[in-house]
C-alpha cells in the first residue's frame, strides 16, 4: 500500500486468504529453520555475512508472568515466585557475555545498539533493582547510546507496574513503551482471565507520558471470547480516546492444542469468522477515521510517528519481529527461545528453560538451529 490514508478493501480477496497457513508472525517459519547445521557452523556463517559498520539491534526476552492469559501464544513462564527471576537473569548474563564477544568485538567492534527491546512474558516481572543491574550489563557488554536517540522499547503489562516502575524505566534508558490492553470489556477480561481495569491502563498512559516517553503503542486482539462488533467497537473508542501513538491489533490465534491455556477458552464463546471480519473491517474505518495511518499487517500509528513517516518516505522495513524504520541492523537477540539475525543467518535459542539453562551453562550459547 503506497497511500496510507484509504484501505482498499476486497471481501472476495480476505474469504479467499482465510485459510489456515504459516502465520506471519513468525517469518521465517520452521520448516525454513536447518536443523543439520550445528550451531558452531551457524555462527559462522552469520558471522562471515555480517557487516562491520551496521548497528546493532538487542533483543531481551524475559518469560515470567505471574498469571495466565488463557489467550496467549507467547513463550512464558507463569509463577508467583519472584525467587525465579536472579537466576535466570545470571544465565542471561552469561549468554550477553558470549554474543557480546562475538557479534560486538573483534571485526565488528563497537557497532552502535540503535534499537533494543524487552519482551515476554513480562518484563516488568523482575524488580526495579533487576531492571537496572539487567540495563547496566548491556551497557558494559555492547556499545548503548546515551544520547536518548535510539529506539529503545519495552513491553509493560500495566498490572505488573506501577509510577514509580516507569520512571525506572525512562531513567535506565528506556525512551519508547508497549501496553497490553487486549480489550476492555469486563465480561471479556473475566473469560481470558486478564482483569485490568480501564484506570489501570490510563494511570500507567500517563506516568509514560509525564516521564517523557516518546512513543506509547498499546496492543488489542480481536476475536476474543464474548466480543461482538459493538462491544469492541466500544473499546477501541475508549482506546482511541487515550490517544496513543501506535496501536496493534492482533487477530486471535486459537490453537488450544499448542497453547494448553487456550483450552480455558470456550469455542462457542468466540466471536465466527462474518462477525470477526466485520470487527476488523470497523476497526481500520474507525481508527483511520481518527486519524491513524495504516501501517500494515496489525500496525496503526499516527500520522507523526516515525513508522507513518517512514512509510511516507518509503524508508519502512519489516523483520521477523514487526516493523521498523532499521533497515540495516542484525538482531542480537538474548534469552529463552529468542531468535536473533546476523547477516544472512537466523539463529533460534531453546525454547524450553530447562534446556536453555543447560545450553548456556555449558557452552555459553543456547543457539539451537538456524
Ligand atoms: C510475543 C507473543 C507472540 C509471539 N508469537 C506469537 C505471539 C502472540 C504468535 C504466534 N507465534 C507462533 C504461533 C503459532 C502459529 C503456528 O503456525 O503454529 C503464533 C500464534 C509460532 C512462532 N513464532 C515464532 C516462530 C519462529 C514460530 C514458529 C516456529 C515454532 O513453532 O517455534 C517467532 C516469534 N514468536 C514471537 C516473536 C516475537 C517471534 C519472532 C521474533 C512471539
Ligand atoms: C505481544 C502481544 O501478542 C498478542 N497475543 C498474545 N497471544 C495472542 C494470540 N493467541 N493471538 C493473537 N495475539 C496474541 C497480545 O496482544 C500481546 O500483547
Ligand atoms: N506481558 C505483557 C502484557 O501482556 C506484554 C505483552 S504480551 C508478551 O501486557
Ligand atoms: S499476554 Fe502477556 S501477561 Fe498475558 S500471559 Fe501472555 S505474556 Fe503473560
Amino acid at each position: 500500500m503506497s497511500n496510507s490514508s484509504t484501505v482498499r478493501w476486497d471481501p472476495e480477496l480476505i474469504r479467499r486468504y482465510d485459510l489456515s497457513g504459516p502465520r506471519y508472525t513468525s517469518y521465517p517459519t520452521a520448516v525454513q529453520f536447518d536443523p543439520l547445521l550445528s550451531p558452531e557452523r551457524l555462527i559462522e556463517a552469520g558471522l562471515a555475512t555480517a557487516d562491520s559498520d551496521s548497528p546493532l539491534s538487542l533483543y531481551v526476552h524475559i518469560p515470567f508472568c505471574e498469571h495466565v492469559c488463557y489467550y496467549c501464544a507467547c513463550n512464558k513462564v507463569i509463577t508467583r515466585n519472584r525467587n525465579k527471576a536472579q537466576p535466570y537473569l545470571d544465565t542471561l548474563y552469561r549468554e550477553m557475555a558470549r554474543s557480546a564477544e562475538l557479534f560486538s568485538k573483534g571485526r565488528l567492534q563497537g557497532r552502535q545498539v540503535d534499537q533494543l527491546h524487552w519482551g515476554g512474558g513480562t518484563p516488568t516481572f523482575i524488580s526495579h533493582g533487576q531492571m537496572t543491574e539487567l540495563m547496566s550489563a548491556l551497557r558494559s557488554n555492547f556499545n548503548l547510546r546515551d544520547d536518548d536517540n535510539g529506539d529503545y522499547s519495552i513491553e509493560v503489562d500495566p498490572r505488573e507496574a506501577d509510577a514509580e516502575t516507569i520512571a525506572v524505566l525512562r531513567q535506565i534508558g528506556f525512551n519508547r513503551i508497549s501496553l497490553g490492553v487486549q480489550d476492555l470489556d469486563p465480561r471479556v477480561q473475566q473469560a481470558v482471565n486478564r482483569i485490568q481495569p480501564l484506570e489501570m491502563t490510563q494511570q500507567i498512559l500517563e506516568s509514560a507520558r509525564s516521564e517523557g516517553f516518546r512513543s506509547i503503542n498499546m496492543d488489542l486482539i480481536y476475536g476474543l471470547p464474548h466480543q461482538t462488533p459493538e462491544s469492541f467497537a466500544a473499546t477501541l473508542d475508549t482506546v482511541i480516546g487515550l490517544s496513543p501513538d501506535r496501536l496493534s491489533v492482533f487477530n486471535y490465534a486459537h490453537l488450544p492444542d499448542r497453547f494448553r491455556s487456550q483450552k480455558h477458552i470456550r469455542a462457542e464463546d468466540l466471536p465466527g469468522p462474518d462477525a470477526k471480519l466485520q470487527i476488523l473491517h470497523d476497526s481500520i474505518d474507525r481508527l483511520l477515521e481518527a486519524g491513524y495511518v495504516y501501517i500494515g499487517m496489525d500496525h496503526f500509528a499516527k500520522p507523526d510517528d516515525s513508522l507513518a513517516i517512514a512509510q511516507r518516505s518509503r524508508q519502512l522495513h519489516r523483520n521477523f519481529q514487526g516493523y521498523t524504520t532499521h533497515a540495516d541492523c542484525d538482531l542480537v537477540a538474548l534469552g529463552v527461545s529468542a531468535i536473533s539475525q546476523i547477516g544472512d543467518v537466523y539463529f533460534q535459542n531453546e525454547h524450553d528453560m530447562g534446556a536453555y539453562t543447560r545450553a548456556v551453562e555449558s557452552r555459553a550459547s543456547a543457539v539451537k538451529r538456524g
